[in-house]
């Protein structure tokens, strides 16, 4: 796994078996008999690397394989291929009420539910109040939960899920449950969260949602991964699909990720301010608007394709995109003459203000279309403070006064 990943997915894949009765499992299961199942594919082994901190919104139709890709990140689910790495403490709120045993009081579940998350009693009782504020179910904490509405069930999931301090939190749909005010003091809770630099996994159909909330959408389709990159990009593509079968048409939608193994990934990705190493977990100090970015990949593989593109975008703290420079865009003289397959990218000034930002990385196709490999993110820094404090904004503009 690398250092920067908190989940690393290699070939994952998940196929069903489908019995068309329960005998044929069984029957199956005998030597010398033959297959009695149909094989399913509700994702297509994929390949995807999440950095810390990063909050990943996933998109796609009824059926397109999210749940599925979300219950495998938290081990509910087995998978048929690959391997998967999970690294932290991490908190699901998957199918409402899983995790919860209907017999048991709310109170009993959240002690239950805390203990399966790796919490000992002692720091549980600590918590249990504010479990318990936060889910506003009242008296009914000490009821048994299959006594509760789905309102009450959702909330106190919730509760348990935000206040365990997890590492990785996962979210299916869970959002849009719960009434108004319970919605909105959640997305405040899972705002913080992300502040906080937790890792979210968050699957929606409200595409606002996900754009607000997530610093990378992944749209899957039919178990596959169409896009991905920065939500406002992706939900485009997404809308534009979602708009074209309203205009009556069924095509499916190509994925963006170009097939065969021997794609070009990345084998390294330097990032330096003014000559320190800036990666996710190492900040550079005394970044100035003067200072110099500089990032430098190399890539392996790809024989075959024509010479790749790469791209770096940058981020403020929020998630927002504030710059991008590709060098399908920029063509520079170098692009596609290096036998060596590296690229630098030099930003000799960063005339951005006070705040964090962090630089995302992707190696593309010739043509900046398909996704090849990516780094999100590769590098965070913050900007010195004391330069320009009491400037607003994002960026400062070169101005004179008369
Ligand atoms: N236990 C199962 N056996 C067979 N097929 C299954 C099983 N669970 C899920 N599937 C199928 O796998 C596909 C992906 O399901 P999944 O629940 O991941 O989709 P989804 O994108 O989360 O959809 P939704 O938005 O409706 O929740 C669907 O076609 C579903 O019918």
């Amino acid at each position: 796994m690398s250092s920067d990943s908190i989940i690393e997915l290699t070939d994952v894949g998940k196929t069903y078996r489908l019995y068309r009765k329960p005998s044929d499992r069984l029957l199956e299961s005998l030597p010398f008999v033959k297959q009695k199942s149909d094989s399913f594919v509700a994702l297509k082994p994929l390949s995807l690397k999440i950095g810390k901190g990063e909050v990943i919104g996933l998109l796609g139709r009824n059926g397109a394989g999210k749940s599925t890709l979300l219950q495998l990140i938290c081990g509910t689910l087995q998978p048929s291929s690959g391997t998967l790495n999970v690294q932290g403490r991490i908190a699901a709120l998957l199918e409402l009420g899983s995790g919860f045993n209907p017999e048991f009081t709310g109170r009993e579940n959240v002690f239950l539910n805390g203990a399966i998350l790796g919490l000992g009693r002692k720091e549980l009782e600590d918590r249990f109040e504010e479990i318990h504020a936060f889910s506003e179910i009242g008296d009914a904490i000490d009821q048994p939960v299959k006594t509760y509405s789905s309102g009450m069930f959702v909330r106190l999931a919730f509760a348990v899920a935000v206040c365990v301090d997890p590492d990785i939190l996962v979210i299916d749909e869970a959002l849009s449950v719960g009434d108004g005010a319970f919605a909105k003091k959640s997305f405040d809770r899972i705002m913080r969260l992300k502040e906080s630099g937790k890792t979210i996994l968050f699957c929606s159909h409200n595409l606002y949602q996900v754009e607000a909330i997530c610093n990378r959408a992944i749209w899957l389709h039919q178990g596959e991964v169409i896009a991905q990159g920065v939500p406002a990009d992706v939900i485009n593509k997404y809308e534009s699909y979602l708009y074209g079968i309203d205009q009556g048409d069924t095509g499916v939608p190509a994925p963006e990720v170009a097939p065969g193994n021997d794609r070009p990934q990345f084998k390294t990705v330097q990032i330096t301010l003014d000559d320190q190493p800036a990666t996710q977990t190492q900040v550079p100090v005394g970044v100035t608007g003067q200072s110099c970015l500089q990032v430098t990949v190399s890539w392996k593989g790809g024989d075959g394709y024509p010479s790749p593109s790469f791209a770096a975008t940058l981020h403020s703290a929020d998630g927002k995109l504030i710059a991008s420079a590709g060098s399908h865009i920029d063509q520079p003289d170098c692009q596609g003459q290096s036998a060596e397959k590296e690229l630098t990218l030099t930003l000799p000034q960063l005339p951005l203000l006070k705040g964090e930002y962090w630089v995302e990385v992707y190696l593309l196709c010739e043509q900046g279309i398909m996704f090849y490999d990516q780094q999100i993110p590769a590098a965070r820094f913050k900007m010195d403070s004391s330069v320009c404090a009491l400037e607003q904004g994002v960026f400062h503009i070169p101005r004179q006064w008369s």
